[in-house]
């Protein structure tokens, strides 16, 4: 569906892609995962077109997009993170308007907006203005109008920022769902847990680079942080933190501010066997908590900060 190569763009001597490679597949949520200013939106501009760029190509369907390549740019609907409607027209009049940019037969379109309204749950405002709308009701105004035409190719840039979480997991659902309906979604967001949630292949973004591709458990693998096990325990000492650093799979374990902390390599065993150990030796222990390693961890460790430093 895209192929981007080598991409670079520079708004004076801000190297803004910096040799960027990129490809869809159809049918895939895919996710850009970044920190604000890794270049997300840019790459978008580029694929729609919007932007000239100093080098590489971006192929979007096999061909080579052009500003005036309109035979491609309307098989896509674009979600941009700024929203984009007309304050004079009501909810449904906005809808209306933009799928009729691409859709003059007006009963086919009135079948159309009926479903993204439904889609998007707008069904009480259809006679509202934008500026009445809350936030995440806005937001859903901005969806609906960027996919009702039932586009193959739907990019979203950062939906979600500024959203009630009502609003956020109807979204969230309502994109899954335009994917099992056929249509390819290209979804930008920094914010991992989302990108977790619904992409079926993710790209970490930095500086303008793409940093590692591949569905999340791919990703995960890439990493050492591996699977991380608190435990409290009041009482251990320097011989049973030693034996437990032997453990099969362990790669650390620390006791401190009496908590005990260890990483492991993925094992479906390793809970077990670490309290299997503490109550082997009668070690007494409080709470409990293990968690998988996150994309944040991934992103820590390829580029030495956090997603949201
Ligand atoms: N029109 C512009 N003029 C100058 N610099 C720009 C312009 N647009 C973006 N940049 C810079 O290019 C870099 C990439 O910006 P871009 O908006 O693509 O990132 P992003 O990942 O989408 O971030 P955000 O989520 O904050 O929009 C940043 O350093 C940004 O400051």
């Amino acid at each position: 569906m895209i192929l981007i190569e080598n991409l670079v763009k520079r708004y004076g001597k801000i190297l803004a892609l910096d040799h960027l490679n990129l490809e869809v597949q159809e049918g895939e949520i895919y996710g850009l995962l970044g920190p604000n200013g890794s270049g997300k939106t840019t790459v978008i501009n580029c694929i729609l077109a919007l932007l000239k760029f100093d080098k590489g190509s971006v192929k979007v369907f096999g061909e080579e997009i052009r500003p005036e390549s309109y035979h491609l740019k309307k098989q896509i609907g674009v979600v941009m993170q700024n929203v984009a409607v007309f304050e004079e027209l009501s909810v449904y009049e906005n809808i209306d308007y933009f799928c009729g940019l691409y859709i003059p037969e007006k009963l086919k379109r009135k079948k159309l907006v009926e479903e993204a309204i439904a889609f998007t749950g707008l069904e009480e405002y259809l006679k509202f203005r934008p500026q009445k709308l809350s936030g995440g009701l806005l937001r859903r105004l901005n969806i609906a109008c960027g996919i009702a035409h039932k586009p193959r190719l739907i990019i979203l840039d950062e939906p979600t920022v500024a959203v009630d979480p009502q609003s956020r997991n109807k979204i969230l659902e309502g994109i899954k769902e335009l994917n099992r309906k056929g249509s390819t979604i290209i979804y930008t967001s920094h914010y991992m847990e989302e990108v977790e949630q619904i992409c079926t292949k993710i790209s970490i973004l930095d500086r303008g680079k793409c940093l590692a591709t591949g569905t999340k458990e791919e990703l995960k693998r890439m990493v050492k942080t591996g699977q991380r096990i608190v435990i409290d325990t009041v009482v251990l000492n320097e011989k049973q933190i030693e034996k437990i650093r032997t453990l099969p799979h362990v790669f650390s374990a620390v006791w401190k501010d009496q908590c005990l902390m260890v990483h492991c390599t993925e094992d479906g065993e390793n809970l077990i066997r670490l309290l299997s150990y503490l109550s082997q030796e009668k070690i007494p222990f409080g709470r409990v908590f293990s968690e998988q390693p996150t994309l944040n961890d991934v992103f820590l460790e390829i580029t030495g900060k956090a997603l949201r430093d």
